[in-house]
Parts: C-alpha cells; structure tokens; sequence
C-alpha cells in the first residue's frame, strides 16, 4: 500500500527577501479573513511582482491519501510546475512542508533527499525524456540503475513495467521506433519500474494526440485499479482533470482556489473564476445520480415497480431512465433503500449553464392513482 501525501501551507517565492514576501502574503490573508478583504484577491502578489518579487505558490495546503488520483489544475502560470516542485523535494519551499508517509522532506538532508526521490518518487514528464542510445529495456530500467539494482534484476522489473504498459515484445526496440503514445509508455514503465509509491505526472499526456492522450488516461486508470500509487497528475485541461482525479484542486495565480470531485467542481464552484471553466466541460459524462438527486424525499417514491437509479449510475443512463418511467427517478441504495429522486427537470437543469438548477414541481403523474410525486420546498 502506498503512503499518504501531506502539504502544509505551502509557499514559495521567487526574487527578493522571500520570507518578508511570504509574512505580507499571510497578513494579507488575515486581514481578509478578518473582512478587511480589498476586492482583488491577488492584491499582495500583484504589490509583490510590481517589487520583482514572484509568489509562486501561495499557502497550498491538502492531502492525497493512497491509492488516489489528485489532480492539480491550473492556467499557465498559476504555479502547478513549481508546487509538484516542492512536493519531490527539487525545489525547497519558502515556508510550508511537505510529508510523505510521515516523513517531513522538507526537514531532510540533501543526501537523504535524493534516496527519498530515487527510492519513493518517480516522475512522468510532458516530453518523455527517453534516451534516444537505449534501448526501450534499458530505458524503462533507468531509475533502477541509478538505484544501483544489479542488470538481471533491473531487466526483470523493466520488462515487467513495459509490459504493465503494453509493451510486451518492445523491450528491445530503439525510442525512436516507437510512436509518441509508445513513448510515454516507455516513461510511464520507467516510474513504474522503480516501485515508487508516490507518481508525480507533470502534464505527461499534454504532447499526445487527443485518441491517443484519452488512451493513456484510461490505461492509466486502469493500471491504478491494482496498482493504487499515491498520484498527483498535474494538467492545464478539465476534462483531463475531471476525468482523471479523484479531487482535483483548481490553482489561480498560486493560490488553490478549490478542492473537490469533479463533480463538486460542476456543482459547486467556488467562484466564477471556477465556474468559467466548467463551461466546456460535458456534463452528461461527469455527473452520476448521486449529484443530481434531490435528497428531500417522503420515502414512498420507489413504491412502485419500476426501474431506478443508484448513486453511481451514469448521467447518460439517467436521462434514458428517466425517458422510460412516468415520474421522478428514484434512486436507491445497496440495500434498496430510497435516498433520492431525479425529477426530469432536473436533469435539464443540470445540462445546461444555468446555475439554478433547481427544478419546479414534477407534474408527472407518479403512478396509474396519478398521485403526483415531488415537491420541493
Ligand atoms: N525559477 C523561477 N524564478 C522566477 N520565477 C519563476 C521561477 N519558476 C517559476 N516562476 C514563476 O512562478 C509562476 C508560476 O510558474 P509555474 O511554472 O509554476 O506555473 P505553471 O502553472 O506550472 O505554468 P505552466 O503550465 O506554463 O508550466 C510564474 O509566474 C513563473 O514565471
């Protein structure tokens, strides 16, 4: 099992007297929370760069337990690169830590940080970063030798990693042979060699063309089903984002501005900044039952015998079941336990941009009595 990733407070400042940058930027934030908030939120970092001063990475903190996907989104610029930076040791944060299984890298000496970064962290970049002389082998075998595994062993683990990857047969073949989707393959059997509990993915699909990139992001779900890394998949796109994390945060000029499911971000997001970006996403492919349900039920809504939801079903299938019944989907646990109705103008709500979502009255007659069946309040 993998261990868990903790960020405290994260900072990180470029240019002149950082610490002093980084005491403004928290006073700042006091003085908001405190409603002295002047309207721009960038306010200090805007008094900083007019300085020279960049803050990159401005008190980010969150944790990405086991086995999870986090996502890190954000425009050009908004300081994903330099916090991934900070969270495999290369680049030492202005203030903030960093834990991984507990252990405080930001506390550790240089030697004992490039032990943690070979033995525990492995890297996927944008640009595969192969070695054109090596063979795919000895490609996907690297960070095993600069682990200084004996060649049997590293070959045995390499071809192991390709073939997790679905490079069987390749081993011996030359980067250069392979097309750019086989690349990154080769750099995602590379991490995977290692046996790295935690897999730090800087826009390592961006390069690749969309079949292609949509390839890999399922592979590598898949590949996560069994191999439950810690992940942290740092992309500029939300549909990548959504379709990947687990959580995704949303950076805005180096603050996280959000942290949520996917479908916490279509839902509720925290401002307009968020919400501007969930405007191109399709949200039949994000949205389940569970986040479209009105929880507010009488309880007698699955009485009768037809077809129902749970909270994982698809919004695609909803809509179908909704076309199929007379009345509100009812949606229903394990246990079939009623825990929520979809009324149809529900579902139309949610398919569009408007934020109130909230449906009227259903008229659909519930049953043959005609009862009708959900009101909201
Ligand atoms: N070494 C550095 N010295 C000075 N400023 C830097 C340095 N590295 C990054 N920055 C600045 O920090 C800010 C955040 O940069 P960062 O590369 O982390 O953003 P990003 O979201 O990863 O962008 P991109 O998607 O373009 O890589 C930018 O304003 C950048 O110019």
């Amino acid at each position: 099992m993998s261990a868990r990733l903790e960020a405290e407070s994260l900072y990180k400042v470029f240019g002149r007297k950082p610490d002093q940058a980084v005491e403004r930027l928290r006073q700042g934030d006091v003085r908001k929370d405190q409603g002295d908030a002047r309207e721009d939120q960038g306010d200090v970092r805007e008094e900083l760069r007019a300085d020279g001063t960049t803050a990159a990475v401005i008190d980010a903190s969150f944790t990405v337990e086991p086995g999870e996907i986090f996502v890190v989104m954000g425009l050009s610029g908004s300081g994903k690169s330099t916090l991934l930076r900070m969270l495999n040791g290369l680049s030492e944060p202005t203030a903030g830590h960093v834990r991984f299984g507990g252990q405080d890298l930001t506390e550790l000496s240089d030697r004992e940080l490039r032990e943690v970064r070979s033995r525990k962290i492995s890297m996927v970049f944008q640009h595969f970063a192969l070695f054109p002389h090596r063979s795919v082998r000895d490609n996907a075998a690297y960070g095993l030798e600069v682990q200084g595994v004996p060649r049997a062993e590293r070959e045995r683990r390499a071809d192991e990693a390709l073939a997790l990857c679905g490079l069987a047969g390749w081993e011996k073949s030359w980067p250069d042979e392979l097309s750019g989707g086989m690349q990154q393959r080769v750099g995602l059997a590379r991490a995977l060699a290692t046996d790295a509990d935690l897999l730090l993915m800087d826009e390592s699909f961006s390069a690749l063309d969309p079949l292609i990139r949509r390839d890999m992001q399922d592979q590598l779900l898949d590949l996560q089903k069994t191999l439950k890394k810690t992940i942290v998949f740092i992309t500029h796109d939300l549909n990548e984002a959504m379709r990947l994390g687990d959580r995704i945060a949303v950076m805005r000029d180096g603050r996280i501005v959000q942290i949520g499911t996917a479908q916490d971000i279509l839902i509720r997001p925290a401002n307009d900044y968020v919400a501007s970006f969930t405007k191109d996403v399709d949200r039949s492919r994000v949205l389940t039952a569970g986040a479209v349900m009105e929880t507010d039920v009488r309880g007698d809504e699955a009485d009768c015998d037809c077809e129902t939801a749970t909270p994982d079903t698809p919004f695609s299938e909803l809509c179908a079941i909704s076309a199929r019944v007379p009345h509100a989907v009812a949606v229903v646990d394990g246990d079939r336990r009623l825990v929520g109705v979809v009324p149809a103008q529900r579902l139309i709500g949610f398919l569009g941009d408007d934020e109130d979502v909230v449906p009227g009255v259903c008229e659909s007659p519930r049953d043959k009595g005609g009862k009708k069946v959900i009101s909201r309040a």
